[in-house]
């Protein structure tokens, strides 16, 4: 029988646990197109024909200078007084803002500093008015500490030698392009084939902010496990009767539909603003909104939540997010389905997580806890992360997922266990 996850309930101290990314001081920004798509960044041209920056050292699961803990405020909670993030953001304010992965904490921080939501909203994810220049050198700096998993598949391979790999994959960003309906970021049917060839080889995983039975739809295969609500909605493969099941935030369930219907109605008023039901958590979606209305957007998903304080308020790309204050996010959802697998204490699993937004932080921040597993970052702009290595795009997500099932095909099978002659 498999585990049952215990959710551990923070209480709304959660609100203490501040963090922060440190605030990058350029960035390869993505600016948005007419149809509500991400434009190409501008990025160095030797990008545009290798995987390989100039002279990359090899570069494993390394601790780097960037510390990130978790994300995300109680809704409504007061905030402690100039936090690095504030100061990073008031230098960074100079300057084209180009942090993508600034925290809402340091957006109310910001806010008290006379600094709007808006301002939050536009720097993490930069349109084109807030472009900043390419810098080739800080490009090349940020590709050194994480490469290419293309350019360095042959030492990913290595890694998992005698191991068994254990793949999680993110899906909007990652498995699927952004587009301005969320309703509509249907994954090519080459990607879904690619992902199927990849389950039969390794255990594999969706970990998506969506509703679990959504990015199930869009993915659609059910020899998979499937954590949705950014983990908080866990179920393995259809066809195996002891399926996991973990839904550590089900008492929310009634408040996350009430706190639906208030932002739907309260919002109805910002044209292009999507409310999005994931289940456990909520998104309220502004890639289609006017930029002059993003912060009075922001006071409208404020004004409802404050009421709330057992949901916190996070932001991913173009997107507010409203859930739970629980101790459970996309990495815990990894432990827990790697627990359910067999591989808790194990030392021969590599757990390999690819994912472009900010939640699949708490994924790579786990495999480099455990000092164990592949992280890999869907992104054409320098961020800060905890991901080892990066991919540019989807299209490079799935030559990666190609390369790993044929290195799998071509692989001799582990050598048999030794046998045990008894004594007679
Ligand atoms: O964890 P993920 O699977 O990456 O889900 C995170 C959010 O993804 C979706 O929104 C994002 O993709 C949309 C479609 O491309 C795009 O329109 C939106 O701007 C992006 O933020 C999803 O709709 C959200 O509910 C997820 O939380």
């Amino acid at each position: 029988m498999l585990p049952e996850a215990s959710p551990q309930h923070s209480p709304s101290p959660e609100a203490a646990r501040l963090s922060y990314f440190r605030v990058p001081s350029k960035c390869f920004a993505f600016g948005t197109r007419r149809d509500g798509r991400e434009e190409e960044p501008r990025r160095p041209a030797f990008l545009a024909s290798s995987h390989e920056p100039p002279a990359a050292p090899l570069v494993m699961m390394t601790n780097q200078d960037v510390v990130v803990s978790e994300m995300g405020i109680a809704a409504g909670s007061a905030l402690p007084g100039p936090s690095p993030a504030l100061l990073a953001c008031r230098g960074a304010a100079a300057g084209a803002m180009s942090l993508r992965y600034l925290d809402l904490a340091a957006a109310a921080a910001r806010s008290a500093a006379g600094c709007t939501w808006a301002d939050a909203m536009r720097a993490s994810s930069p349109t084109r008015s807030s472009r900043a220049a390419a810098d080739a050198d800080e490009f090349t700096a940020w590709m050194r500490k994480h490469p290419s998993a293309l350019g360095k598949f042959e030492q990913i391979a290595g890694a998992s030698r005698g191991k068994k790999i254990v793949m999680f994959l993110d899906y909007d960003g990652t498995l699927s392009p952004i587009v301005a309906d969320p309703d509509a970021a249907y994954m090519s049917d080459a990607m879904r084939a690619a992902v199927r060839d990849v389950a039969k080889h390794f255990p594999t995983a969706i970990v998506s902010g969506r509703c679990r039975d959504k990015v199930r739809n869009f993915v659609g295969l059910s020899e998979l496990y499937y954590a949705g609500s950014h983990g908080m909605d866990i179920k393995g493969p259809s066809s195996n009767p002891e399926s996991v099941l973990c839904q550590p935030a089900s008492e929310f369930l009634p408040v996350i539909d009430e706190v639906y219907k208030l932002l739907v109605e309260k919002t109805k008023s910002t044209p292009g603003a999507k409310v999005e039901n994931n289940k456990f958590c909520l998104s309220v979606h502004f890639r289609c909104v006017d930029e002059k209305r993003w912060n009075a957007l922001a006071e409208q998903v404020k004004a409802v939540i404050k009421d709330y304080p057992k949901l916190k308020l996070t932001q991913g790309r173009k997107v507010l997010e409203i859930r739970p204050s629980i101790m459970w996010d996309k990495g815990k959802a990894l432990e827990f389905l790697l627990e359910s697998l067999g591989f808790a204490n194990c030392s021969d699993v590599l757990p390999v997580y690819i994912g472009d937004d900010r939640t699949d932080e708490d994924a790579f921040k786990v495999l480099r806890k455990r000092g164990q597993g592949i992280g890999i970052l869907v992104s054409k702009c320098p961020k800060e992360t905890n991901a080892s290595y990066s991919l540019q795009d989807p299209s490079e997500v799935m030559e990666f997922l190609l390369r790993l099932v044929a290195w799998k095909k071509k692989s001799p099978p582990p050598p048999p266990p030794p046998m045990i002659r008894p004594r007679v």
